[in-house]
């Protein structure tokens, strides 16, 4: 499910999605591939008689994306899409409210033309959606940990590669061959850190790596509570409460991880 819920998110989803049925969108926040809150997306919708849109994302995480109309030709326009669990398959379930402007005569056109419309753009980006999270399925996993304790989250700074000097990042590492990403939680904060962690649940959707891998965030606790973690092989770690984590210059992979891991402090 964090898998697809990475797909919902991704840029090329929501302009592949539209661009199949002849609807111009475009990310405005090119930073990132994987949408955030703040986000804004243009359209250009010419088959439904509407000039320009302008939505921005307002939550993004494992469960949920939804977005709401910033600037266009209606008085409302809410997407929400809900992921959940289904027997070993993720279920999609997209919701849009949109009021048009026009009275009847609005409410007629958007019967004919507009539901039409915004059903093709769903089953278009919906196998944009898939064909991505297939493609991402079968990469290699590396885990990050976040490990909370007292409101706070605990962030390490990375020693090498010489390229990531400096910056900022959570605990974890490659998953190895036949081991769960559970031990995997465990064993790389026991070697990075030198304590041991109770593994929890996960937090936040996947996020795509340049090196072909996936990143994979999982929550943990300290197994005894007053162990201090101790940069073994980063430059040093950290103890963030919620209002320092903006402001972190972390790797480009976990910026996009930000809010979630607000939340989940909050
Ligand atoms: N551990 C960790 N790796 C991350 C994060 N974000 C992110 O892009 N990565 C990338 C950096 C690396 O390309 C890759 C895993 O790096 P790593 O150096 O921690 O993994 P590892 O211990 O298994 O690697 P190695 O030293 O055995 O070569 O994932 C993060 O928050 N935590």
């Amino acid at each position: 499910m964090t898998t697809v819920g990475a797909a919902l998110r991704h840029t090329r989803t929501a302009e592949d999605g539209l661009r199949a049925l002849g609807i111009q969108g475009r990310a405005l926040t090119p930073t990132a591939e994987l949408l955030v809150p703040g986000d804004d997306l243009a359209f250009r919708v010419r088959k439904a008689g509407l000039a320009r849109l302008r939505t921005r994302i307002v939550r993004a995480d494992a469960g949920r994306l939804e977005s709401v109309l910033i600037a266009g030709p209606l008085s409302e326009l809410r997407h929400e899409s809900v992921l959940a669990e289904a027997g070993g398959h993720t279920l999609l379930t997209d919701s849009l409210r949109w009021t048009t402007p026009f009275g009847p005569l609005g409410r007629l056109a958007d019967v004919v033309l507009g539901r039409r419309v915004v059903l093709a753009v769903l089953a278009s980006r919906l196998r944009a959606v898939g064909e991505l999270a297939e493609e991402w399925a079968g990469r290699p996993v590396v885990v990050g940990t976040a490990i909370t304790r007292g409101g706070r989250l605990l962030v390490q700074q990375r020693h090498f590669p010489a390229r990531d000097a400096g910056k900022w990042e959570l605990p974890g590492g490659r998953v190895e061959a036949g081991e769960s990403e559970q031990d995997a939680v465990i064993r790389e904060c026991k070697e990075e850190l030198g304590v041991d962690v109770v593994p929890g649940g996960r937090v936040g959707t996947d996020v795509p790596l340049h090196n072909g891998m996936l990143l994979r965030v999982h929550t943990a606790e300290l197994a005894d509570p007053e162990a201090e973690p101790t940069a073994v092989e980063h430059r040093a770690v950290h103890w963030a409460p919620a209002a320092e984590l903006g402001a972190f210059d972390w790797l480009e992979a976990d910026r996009v991880l930000v809010h979630s891991l607000r939340d989940l402090l909050a």
